[in-house]
Formats: C-alpha cells, sequence, structure tokens
C-alpha cells in the first residue's frame, strides 16, 4: 500500500490584491513528526498555516489529512472538522474561564469523561494544581502551557502553531520548547510550526522548509539545511557569512584563498564563495609568512583586523584581506580580541565552503 502522510498539501496557492503570497507550496507531515515552515516576516508562512486550518481559503491546491481530501477548490471541511489543532502566540485562553473550563474547550461527550481527560492533559503539563484557577493568575509560561493542554485535548492529529513561543522570555522559553516538544511526540501529533527564527528550527524540528517569497526554496533536516544550503540567500538566513567573490577560468576561480573548483560553470561567471565566520581559522604572522597550505584549509591568506569584540561565549574578528581587501569575519571561542592593525592570517575550512554563481 502507497504511504499515506499525516498531512499533505499540494500547491496550494493564495493570491491578496493580484500579489501571489504563497505560490505552488507543497509539503508533507508524517505522524509524531515536527516539520517548521522557517522564513523571513512576510514570506507567505501564516496564511499557508491559515489556509490548512481552513480559515483562509486558497485560490487552487489541495489538502490531505491521513488520505482524505480536506480541502480544494471544490471540497471544504470546516476548520472543526479537520481534526486539527491550534497554537498561536495572540491564541489567548478565555479569561473569564477557568483552567480546566478552558482545556475542556473543544471537547464534547460525558462530564466525568471530559474531566478525566483535563486532569490528565493537566497532569501532563505540570499545572493540575491550578485546575481551578484562572488565566490571569497563571504566569506566562504557565498560560502558553494551559493553552498547549486546550489544543490538545480533542486529540487533533494536526498541530499547527504559528510563533507560540515568541511572547515568552528567553529563559522561559527554551524550557517550554522543550517541554512541549515531549508532550508532542509522546501523543504521537503531527506538527506544522511557524517561525521566522533559525534557533527556534534547528531545535524543533525533524524537518526544515525554507520559504522566501512565496516559494518553499530548500527542504530537508535540520543538518541538511544548514550545512548544504542551496544559495548564498540560504546560508545567510541561518547564520553571518562572508562572500569571497572570484571569476571562473577553466572551471577554476582563483582567490586569496587558491583555487576553487566551479565545474560546469562557463569561463567568466563570476561565483560568490560563502563560509560561516565559524569554519574560518585564525594562525598568527610569523614575520610576514602564514601556515603551510593543507588539502583541508586550502591556502592561507594574510589579513589585517579592523575590529574585535567579545560577544558572550564567542570573540567575533573582522579582517580586510591583503589580497584584494575583502572583509572577512571569524569567530573564535572564548576570549580572542587582537588589536585592530594586527596582521593575522585566515584560512577557510574547504568542506565548509560552497560556491554559487552569481545572481545579477
Ligand atoms: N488578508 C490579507 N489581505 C491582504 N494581504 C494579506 C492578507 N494576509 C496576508 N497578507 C499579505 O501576505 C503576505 C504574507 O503574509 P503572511 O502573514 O503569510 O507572512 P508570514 O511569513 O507569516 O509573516 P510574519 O512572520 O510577519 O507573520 C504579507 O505581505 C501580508 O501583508
Amino acid at each position: 500500500m502507497a504511504h499515506i502522510p499525516r498531512l499533505e498539501i499540494k500547491d496550494l496557492t493564495r493570491s491578496f490584491g493580484g500579489r501571489v503570497v504563497v505560490d505552488h507550496v507543497s509539503l508533507s507531515v508524517e505522524v509524531g513528526q515536527v516539520t517548521c515552515l522557517l522564513g523571513p516576516s512576510g514570506c507567505g508562512k501564516s496564511t499557508t498555516l491559515r489556509m490548512i486550518a481552513g480559515v483562509e481559503m486558497q485560490d487552487s491546491g489541495e489538502i490531505w489529512v491521513d488520505g482524505r481530501l480536506v480541502c480544494d477548490t471544490v471540497t471544504r471541511v470546516p476548520p472543526e472538522g479537520r481534526s486539527i489543532g491550534l497554537m498561536f502566540q495572540d491564541f489567548a485562553l478565555f479569561p473569564h474561564l477557568s483552567v480546566a473550563d478552558n482545556v475542556a474547550f473543544g471537547l464534547k461527550g460525558p462530564k466525568a469523561r471530559k474531566r478525566a481527560r483535563v486532569c490528565e492533559l493537566l497532569e501532563r503539563v505540570d499545572l493540575l494544581r491550578f485546575i481551578d484557577s484562572f488565566p490571569h493568575e497563571l504566569s506566562g509560561g504557565e498560560q502558553q502551557r494551559v493553552a498547549l493542554a486546550r489544543a490538545l485535548a480533542p486529540r487533533p492529529k494536526i498541530m499547527l502553531m504559528d510563533e507560540p513561543f515568541s511572547g515568552l522570555d528567553n529563559r522561559l522559553r527554551d524550557g517550554i520548547r522543550d517541554e512541549t516538544l515531549s508532550i508532542l511526540k509522546e501523543e504521537g501529533t503531527a506538527v506544522l510550526l511557524v517561525t521566522h527564527e533559525p534557533e527556534e528550527a534547528m531545535r524543533m524540528a525533524d524537518e526544515i522548509a525554507l520559504m522566501r517569497a512565496g516559494h518553499i526554496v530548500q527542504q530537508g533536516a535540520p543538518y541538511n539545511v544548514f550545512n548544504a544550503p542551496v544559495d548564498k540567500e540560504a546560508a545567510a538566513f541561518f547564520s553571518d557569512i562572508n562572500v569571497i567573490r572570484g571569476t571562473v577560468r577553466g572551471a577554476l576561480t582563483e582567490t586569496a584563498f587558491g583555487q576553487f573548483l566551479a565545474p560546469g560553470v562557463p569561463d567568466g561567471t563570476e561565483v560568490e564563495i560563502v563560509i560561516r565566520p565559524q569554519h574560518v581559522r585564525i594562525d598568527f604572522d610569523r614575520n610576514g609568512r602564514g601556515p603551510n597550505p593543507t588539502s583541508v584549509d586550502g591556502t592561507p591568506a594574510r589579513a589585517v583586523v579592523e575590529r574585535s569584540r567579545f560577544i558572550g561565549k564567542e570573540s567575533l574578528v573582522e579582517f580586510r584581506l591583503d589580497y584584494d581587501g575583502t572583509a572577512m569575519s571569524a569567530t573564535v571561542p572564548s576570549v580572542f580580541l587582537p588589536k585592530p592593525g594586527t596582521p593575522l592570517w585566515l584560512m577557510i575550512r574547504r568542506d565548509r565552503c560552497f560556491v554559487f554563481p552569481a545572481k545579477r
């Protein structure tokens, strides 16, 4: 039998006022998996989620849950019939209802059974002691956990979460994120989480779908999306990047760091070699000479320190290359603060460089 994903969307498309904001987006989410829709503000993430939830109608495309068509341009199962739970940042608790009544809100059936489910979930989120409290008596993080319990109560097959943790302060957020994740995994819910924060996506996701201007530009496990970006912009979304420019001659590009292969790229094409600051290594100047070239690090290039700062766990050192004045930055664990004007040598991990033809 063919494999059936829990959630599958096919070619979902939506325009507002003649502008396409979601453009043929397709993806699937498996049982017990977390997929993150990651992208900058305005790229169409929330609109995609709203269409899946059924609160926004697509112009074209299909939404399937467990192999059942819930929405295309003809069929339209209403939001409450889709077995989808929602958790949004501004999806507040009902202030006039107790915690118990909030969690029971979407439940049907006999009172005793509803009560049992409410207690089970409050126990799970470690808030049973607040069962008769009201939302204003709870902290932000506690309210968020009640919202999770409420969304999970009717046992949705799919949970849609739109920046659900962005209202919480940093220290609370990590804990609640991890706790939420483990509860969702235990329940076996398929999760589609929207975020514009790469750290959140890396922390939560089994799969990341990177979205830009209405399109999914790359999809894969966090490790792969981080380590094999499809283009310069995809690399830059996850961290600062260094860009070294060169022109291809005979499938090779000459740079301060030696030659780079650019197979299949025609002569005269400008290429951009992208490397993250954490993969730039620094070595000392030995009377105008640097370390010997190696196969891993290639040829070292001499550079002069422009600025260095301590930024928490690491130091960020900014350089200018002697070769052609290109600006480069490197992060170094702990404290390393060389003075501006200091000559040093830089090496770049060859296996961490990405070579892309420059976009015009
Ligand atoms: N009802 C609407 N009418 C007109 N334009 C809309 C409507 N809803 C969304 N848009 C536009 O569609 C684009 C995508 O919005 P969407 O909220 O999906 O983006 P997003 O990626 O979730 O961004 P953010 O992270 O800022 O919420 C935006 O330019 C937005 O202004």
